[in-house]
């Protein structure tokens, strides 16, 4: 065998008889995994399983962003500023990869779309539970979104939980409490549940941070890391938003809701807010 035959030659090393052995789709339960594509549309239509293959794909990077984020909230809460940072590094970049997704899913035309969306019903990715907890986790609290899962009360207890738990913002701003910045006390024990409002009194704290930043780098650094996740979360967002436009045009939604118009509303909402208001101030 050469390089001439175009053939690699298999090494005597390379296991071969994986009876009795951990295997690789044994570790994966690829059985479990790869069995779960099942489009309903009869005759199946071609370009359902882009759509079934594009959301389950879209779960399992959310799965491991939630994994990410209750990390680095763990992390900062115990002022431990190194993984929460590391985490964040890995959660922009699981972002990268579900903006770049949506790539994908552009190629399914309206007229293809058409011919399957019945069988969706009435199932959206409004009921995204895992969705709702990174939003949760962000802090985009609303507590209205429990009742989206009252027919599973499982999935309801746990968004509850973590609809009433600090969101990142929160943990960080605690964090810097206890690093003597004069964040305002009443940000430090709060109802969580609802949703952090804008508050002037905190820009001081960031703009002591931006307007010297090697006093306390990692403060810093943090802070732009929160800004990262904040656009790259936008950024999906809005092309969630683009590409509903592009296939369904201003059609509602199987959700209920109006459609573009909702999804446009979502633009409006803010994670951390003064983190971006401080900018206006800086150099001031
Ligand atoms: C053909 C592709 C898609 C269409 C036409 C579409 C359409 C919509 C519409 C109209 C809504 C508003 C709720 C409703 O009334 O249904 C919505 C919400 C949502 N969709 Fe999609 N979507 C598509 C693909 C995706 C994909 C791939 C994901 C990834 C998981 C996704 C996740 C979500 C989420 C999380 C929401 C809730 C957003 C919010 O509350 O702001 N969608 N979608
Ligand atoms: N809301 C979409 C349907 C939809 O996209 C969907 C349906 C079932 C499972 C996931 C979905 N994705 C996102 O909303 C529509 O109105 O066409």
């Amino acid at each position: 065998m050469s390089a001439d035959d175009n053939l690699r030659a298999v090494e005597a090393g390379v296991t071969r008889d994986l009876r009795d052995r951990q295997t690789y789709a044994g570790y994966l339960h690829l059985d479990r995994l790869l069995s779960a594509q099942q489009p309903l549309s009869e005759p199946e239509h071609h370009d359902e399983l882009l759509f079934i293959v594009q959301h389950q794909t879209s779960e399992l990077w959310m799965r491991l962003i939630i994994h990410e984020l209750d990390a680095v909230l763990s992390a900062l809460s115990i002022d431990d500023l190194g993984p929460a940072q590391k985490g964040l590094a890995r959660v922009k970049q699981i972002q990268r990869q579900l903006f770049e997704q949506w790539g994908v899913l552009a190629t399914l035309t309206p007229s293809e779309y058409v011919k399957f969306r019945g069988v969706l019903g009435d199932a959206s990715g409004f009921q995204s539970l895992q969705y709702r907890i990174i939003e949760f986790q962000l802090g985009n609290k609303n507590r209205q979104m429990l009742d989206v899962f009252a027919h599973s009360p499982a999935d309801q207890e746990r968004l509850r939980r973590v609809l009433e738990a600090p969101s990142l913002y929160d943990e960080f701003l605690r964090h810097l409490a206890r690093r003597d910045y004069p964040v305002p006390a009443d940000l430090l024990d709060r109802d969580f549940s609802e949703p952090h409002r804008r508050r002037e009194d905190l820009i001081p704290v960031f703009k002591a941070i931006y307007d010297a930043p090697k006093r306390d780098w990692e403060a810093y650094e943090l802070c732009e890391e929160l800004v990262d996740v904040e656009e790259s979360f936008q950024l999906w967002r809005f092309r969630h938003m683009k590409t509903v436009q592009r296939i369904i045009g201003y059609k509602r939604g199987t959700g209920g809701s109006s459609g573009v118009g909702f999804l446009r509303a979502a633009l409006d909402l803010t994670f951390f807010p003064e983190l971006l208001d401080v900018r206006t101030e800086i150099g001031a």
